[in-house]
């Protein structure tokens, strides 16, 4: 398969090309840049030298229409404008931005402060979350993969939500990110000397990923929810933890609650359940697919506190995306992205 990136420059971009360049069923791999046409990629990124070392090129639209399959890992509002005149015009499109994952455009713009993309479009638009709308994933033009932090949370309360075992109407996640999350850009919130020895509070109560994780839980809920969901800067480089706090459904047992994460996810090989606390951490999952989660009963309150741990770049962005393309194209889904969690 002939393979295309648009913003590989960036960290979602990067990691793609990590796993793209040992993916057997990727013959070739094409690099498009809005900044950089003509210069060698691994000029730029030395660790690539050897690997990638072809010039990027222009985004240019015939060219893109040629390939099999094209990833765009760029900033909100550019595939919106990019991908509505490329879908079905050959290349399977696979978006890692959030442009066309809400289904509401006036949430889009409410949320993302941008003209939303045109509602055709969107319409032909699959959510990507691959555990759970790989039917849908493999018909799509476009795939819309989810959002990094909606990844860890959907993963880990979806089981519950779908077979009622916890109240979706007062849920409150409390989510922590490594400082890759915010992307290659420069700027003064993750600059070294004020992200390093700090942890902080971010975007509160109006996080864009509200939207994206109320509208997949209103789905299985069966109404329309509304969450708490804050985010926090973690100083470190990679990986997601999110916490969820729900009241559990009178009569629920702490083994009812794991038995339906086992049961939703045994035949998904890169959802781990976890069973002991002390194996779950975002070093569990660094540098692999594997989004690890993890329930535990309060039975004083009542409450759950369910747990969901990925590495943000790849579950939550350019794994994923991988593995939305495998399932797009009639592969195993696991194809080029089995590799060990990095840990130490
Ligand atoms: N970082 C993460 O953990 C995650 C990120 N995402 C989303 O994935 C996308 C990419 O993220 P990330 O790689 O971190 O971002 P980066 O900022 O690291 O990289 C984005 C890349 O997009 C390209 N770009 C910038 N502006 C434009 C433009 N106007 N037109 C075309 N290309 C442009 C740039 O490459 P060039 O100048 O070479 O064109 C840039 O390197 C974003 O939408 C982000 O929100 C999703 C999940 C997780
Ligand atoms: C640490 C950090 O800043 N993380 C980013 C994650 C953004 C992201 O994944 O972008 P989408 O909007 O495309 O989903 C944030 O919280 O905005």
């Amino acid at each position: 398969m002939k393979a295309g990136i648009i913003g590989a420059t960036g960290y979602g971009g990067l990691e793609l090309i990590r796993f793209l360049h040992q993916h057997p069923e990727v013959s070739s791999l094409q690099l498009f840049s809005s900044s950089e046409a003509g210069e060698s990629f691994s000029a730029k990124y030395g660790h690539l030298q050897g690997i990638q070392d072809a010039p990027m090129e222009a985004i240019d639209e015939a060219t893109i229409a040629s390939l099999d399959v094209v990833f765009a890992s760029t900033p909100a509002g550019v595939t919106s404008k990019l991908f509505p005149s490329l879908v079905d015009k050959g290349a399977k499109l696979i978006d890692l931005s959030g442009d066309f994952r809400l289904q509401n455009r006036a949430a889009y713009e409410q949320w993302y402060g941008k003209g939303a993309a045109p509602q055709d479009v969107l319409q032909k638009s699959v959510y990507g979350l691959t555990e759970w709308h790989a039917d849908a994933v493999k018909d799509a033009a476009l795939v819309a993969n989810p959002g990094c932090y909606p990844t860890a949370v959907l993963l880990s309360l979806l089981p519950l939500i779908k077979h009622k075992l916890i109240d979706p109407s007062f849920l409150v996640i409390d989510a922590k990110s490594g400082v890759s999350g915010a992307g290659n850009k420069p700027s003064q919130g993750t600059h070294y000397s004020e992200t390093n020895e700090n942890f902080s509070i971010y975007k509160v109560n109006k996080h864009q990923h509200i939207p994206e994780i109320e509208q997949a839980i209103s789905m299985f809920a069966g109404a329309d929810v509304a969450i708490t969901f804050n985010t926090h800067l973690v100083p470190m480089t990679r990986g997601i933890l999110a916490t969820s706090y729900a009241q559990v459904q009178p009569g629920v047992t702490q083994a009812q609650l794991v038995a339906c994460l086992q049961e939703t996810y045994a035949q998904h090989k890169f959802v781990r359940v976890v069973t002991d606390v002390n194996a779950i951490g975002t070093n569990r999952v660094k540098g692999s697919n594997y989004c690890d989660v993890f329930v535990q009963l309060d039975e004083r309150t009542g409450r759950a506190t369910i747990v969901g741990v990925i590495d943000n770049l790849v579950k939550g962005a350019a794994g994923q995306a991988i593995q939305n393309m495998n399932v797009q194209c009639g592969l195993d889904e696991s194809t080029g992205l089995d590799v060990v969690p990095l840990f130490i």
